[in-house]
């Protein structure tokens, strides 16, 4: 053991430290209010309207997934379902944030493809990014359901959510573990409740 991994938390503590926020989420979060998130995208895929994923970060890669999943399968056979990342298009990206702002990158992709009853799905662990927080600002004049995968209290983007999944730590990595458990979640019910829809 070197001298400095002392200080460090070994595997097993964080493993412990997993399980633990895992289980204060399963313990807190209402599934009355994961339930509404599912519906609300089911609604919105069933209708042929879009489900508009973003995220920094760890949150980037989260959201390239859950839309990986829906474009793709999950578990079953079923058609394509329009799941688009806002996350992932490096020239948008670029000359975006290179020519106005980082900020607008994710509301100005809103702007391009948002449709009246389509859902916006942001992570964003402290709820705080301004660029997420715009997009979900763009997309309620838009006229789109908000639904926000955060950490503990939800930020900025508590009082711009529709539905708001908050996970019970301050914790980046932590709260992203949870995350990737919520939106897996929501994939399989969405998925088998649109599979032969
Ligand atoms: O993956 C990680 C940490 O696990 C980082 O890349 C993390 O996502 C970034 O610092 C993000 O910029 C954090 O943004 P947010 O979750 O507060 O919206
Ligand atoms: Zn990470």
């Amino acid at each position: 053991m070197d001298a400095s991994s002392a200080a460090r938390p070994s595997l097993t503590d964080y493993l412990d430290a997993s399980i633990e926020v895992l289980r204060k989420t399963r313990d807190t979060l209402p599934p009355a209010l994961v339930a509404e998130a599912v519906d609300r995208v089911v609604t919105a895929l069933g209708q042929g309207r879009p489900l508009l994923v973003c995220g920094n970060g760890g949150s980037a890669s989260d959201a390239q997934h859950i839309t990986g999943e829906l474009v793709g399968r999950f578990l079953k056979e079923r058609r394509a379902l329009k799941a688009i990342c806002l996350s992932s298009n490096a020239a948008v990206l670029t000359a975006w944030a290179n020519d106005y702002s980082y900020e607008s990158v994710f509301a100005r992709q809103v702007e391009a493809y948002a449709e009246a009853g389509g859902v916006l799905l942001g992570l964003s662990t402290s709820g705080n990014s301004p660029n997420v927080v715009a997009a979900f600002e763009t997309a309620r004049q838009l006229g789109m359901t908000t639904v926000a995968l955060t950490g503990e209290g939800g930020g900025k983007l508590a009082a711009l959510s529709d539905v708001l999944l908050a996970v019970p730590s301050r914790h980046t990595p932590l709260i992203q573990q949870a995350h990737i458990c919520l939106y897996h979640h929501l994939c399989e019910e969405v998925e088998a409740r649109l599979a032969g829809v």
